[in-house]
């Protein structure tokens, strides 16, 4: 089994003393060298639990484990660069600060994709150039875990071609995990294999991306024949007269003469699930085991 980058049990978070829980028995665990997409509504406490993993917080309940803080890179929403400093200034103190792992060349490369003159103050950079300035950052870090919040919301499409494909350039050369936050799934699909849906504060889907897509199956069938579903674990299920169109995570053969099986596409697994907050999570085997944090 490969090594765990994250590994969360029973965690919880509530934000102060009066706030409303954040997380709640978050029970999970990332392998090494995986891309995992965080995503999950407005809310769904996806911040939190990057802000958790980048020990900026401290759990309420339960232990999360991540490797050591020296191998993290964290880039929040808000990427708090000193706004007095210069490009290069800032690339600099980056060196200074991770003398033995600075990975010069990659920072610098991701600076001048963006056309940036390393003579320019961060104060005067656009919202999108702050981010290329902080994941040139966090990429010259050479970390063993890198957590992105939000890190495209405020790119331009082909700012975020390009960074995202650094990124993942970087993840498969170094074999770096990644574990980057979205709402909006498109923008990761295609650059993660594994998935962590978050909602409500609860982990509702955590597992490799093709494991997650070959559990479920969107079922269409007749009303009628309804009571067969529930050999199954139905996500959801919705009728149109007399059909019923069925989101399942199959616990047998399903009956090909009655049912209408089709592979759903992922982001209908994740709408079905956040559309249905009783259905059942999934996690798949490995990404509960416990095996204890790479140290
Ligand atoms: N500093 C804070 N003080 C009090 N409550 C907070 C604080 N930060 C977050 N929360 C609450 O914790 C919950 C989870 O918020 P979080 O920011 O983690 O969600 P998110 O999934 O990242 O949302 P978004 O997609 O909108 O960024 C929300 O109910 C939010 O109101």
């Amino acid at each position: 089994m490969t090594e765990t980058v994250i590994e969360a049990e029973g965690l919880g978070l509530r934000h102060g003393r009066r706030g409303g829980w954040a997380l709640r028995d978050c029970t999970f665990r990332l392998p090494e060298g995986r891309v995992c997409a965080v995503v999950g509504p407005n809310g769904a406490g996806k911040s939190s639990l990057l802000a958790l993993a980048a020990g900026l917080l401290l759990p309420t309940e339960g232990t999360l484990r991540t490797a050591p803080r020296e191998t993290l890179a964290y880039v929040g929403q808000d990427k708090p660069l000193y706004p007095q400093l210069t490009i290069g200034e800032t690339l600099r103190m980056g060196r200074e600060l991770n003398p033995e792992r600075w990975d010069a060349t990659t920072a610098q490369r991701i600076v001048e994709a963006g056309g940036l003159d390393p003579r320019t103050k961060v104060r005067t950079l656009s919202g999108g150039q702050r981010t290329r300035v902080a994941l040139a950052l966090a990429l010259g870090k050479r970390p063993v875990l890198m957590l992105l919040d939000e890190p495209m919301a405020d790119l331009d499409p082909l700012a975020r071609l390009e960074l995202m494909g650094a990124l993942m350039a970087d993840a498969a050369e170094n074999g770096t995990s990644v574990v980057m936050s979205s709402h909006i799934l498109t923008e990761l699909e295609g650059a993660c294999d594994h998935l962590l849906l978050v909602d409500r504060g609860r982990i509702r889907l955590c597992g490799p991306i093709d494991e997650v897509g070959a559990a479920h199956r969107l079922l269409t069938g007749p009303v009628a024949a309804a009571t067969q579903l529930a050999a199954h674990t139905v996500v959801e299920s919705r009728t149109t007269g007399r059909q019923l169109t069925a989101l399942v995570r199959p616990t047998g053969p399903v009956d090909s003469r009655v049912w209408q099986p089709e592979n759903p596409t992922l982001e209908e697994i994740l709408l079905a699930h956040l559309r249905s907050p009783d259905a059942p999570s999934f996690t798949t085997g490995d990404s509960l085991t416990t095996t204890g944090v790479r140290a």
